[in-house]
């Protein structure tokens, strides 16, 4: 975003110094709405739809239930010495409307809300949903800058080619991504790829397709500052667009989502690799695959709100 396009004085969260958090409106991070500030620059917003899982359902419950464990996030990060709400208007979008009936019909809502809701210079956080609306989010990101360096963090490779002959679902998008040239491969990784797969074929595949790849298993064997530069390196200066599916994480860390995987990443691991982002040219990011009904004491939704907050505190923006 250019300097100066930001808000000068943006209308930051409820303060929970005066108004406690278990009351009042539920938006994330008790930001105010996009439709109670003049503009904002950063909009987290929500699109509830799961009618692309191969396995557990319940991720059109998601974006309700990460701003429900969002209620105590505070302004200030220490961890990047940032105040993600206090430097540009971040507000919360609501939810978009979406066919839970018709795939190919929401996949066409989803592109159309993310090109009307971005505007010419709004960055969007979008919580999902399961990771199919990572093509139409895609394709937006595409018309804005050109082919996206792609982080993509998940245990799942989702490059496999169609689910009983169906090229629309959460195991599909950076197959049909890549074959819309959606995405700028020489700068693209996945991040917290493990677990079994139908084949060596998906591997292969997804690595000709032009994927890096930092395995899970690698945050075993290497230090967080090796895999952070080699991340980095790997974007460069490129307008990285971040996908991020809640199964990165440990079924420990994340429970509640619809297909856990077993020796995923720590939260703590996450959130570090998310801060050394800091610098690089985040365009927009997803947080997806958030399922309610499996998850206990917020744990899955305390765990993405907070990936949501330090993404909102990468964004490079005007004034920091
Ligand atoms: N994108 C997510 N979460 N999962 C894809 C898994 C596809 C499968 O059932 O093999
Ligand atoms: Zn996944
Ligand atoms: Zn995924």
């Amino acid at each position: 975003m250019p300097e100066g396009d930001d808000v000068t004085n943006p209308i930051g969260p409820v303060d929970a110094t005066r108004v406690p958090r278990y009351g009042g409106d539920t938006t994330f991070a008790r930001l105010p709405r996009l439709t109670d500030v003049p503009d904002a620059d950063v909009v987290v917003w929500g699109v509830p739809f799961d009618s692309g899982v191969s396995y557990r359902p319940g991720a059109r419950f998601g974006p309700n239930h990460v701003r429900q464990s969002s209620r105590l996030l505070r302004p200030y990060n220490p961890a990047l010495d940032v105040e993600p709400f206090g430097r540009v208007q971040v507000a919360d979008g609501g939810d978009l409307g979406v066919n839970p009936f018709d795939l190919d019909e929401a996949i066409a809502t989803v592109e159309s809300g993310a090109r009307e809701l971005s505007g010419t210079r709004r960055r969007l956080l979008t919580v999902g949903g399961d990771h199919t609306i990572a093509l139409p989010l895609l394709r937006v990101q595409h018309e804005r800058h050109g082919p996206v360096a792609v982080l993509h963090f998940d245990a799942h490779l989702d490059t496999w080619d169609t689910y009983f002959g169906a090229p629309h679902t959460h195991g599909t998008p950076f197959r049909r991504a890549a074959e819309e040239g959606l995405i700028d491969f020489a700068h693209s990784a996945h991040v917290g790829i493990r677990g079994p797969l139908y084949a060596r074929l998906d591997l292969d595949e997804s690595e000709k397709l032009g994927f890096a790849a930092v395995h899970c298993r690698d945050f075993a064997r290497q230090p967080l500052d090796e895999i952070i530069e080699r991340v980095r390196t790997r974007l460069g200066d490129r307008p990285v667009y971040v996908s991020l599916d809640i199964d990165v994480l440990d079924p420990a860390f994340a429970p509640g989502t619809g297909t856990p995987e077993a020796g995923g990443l720590s939260s703590m691991q996450l959130l570090e690799v998310l801060r050394g982002l800091d610098g690089l040219n985040v365009v927009g990011a997803d947080v997806v695959e958030v399922s309610p009904a499996y998850d206990h004491a917020e744990i899955t939704g305390i765990a993405a709100a907070h990936v949501v907050y330090e993404l909102l505190s990468v964004l490079p923006v005007g004034g920091r």
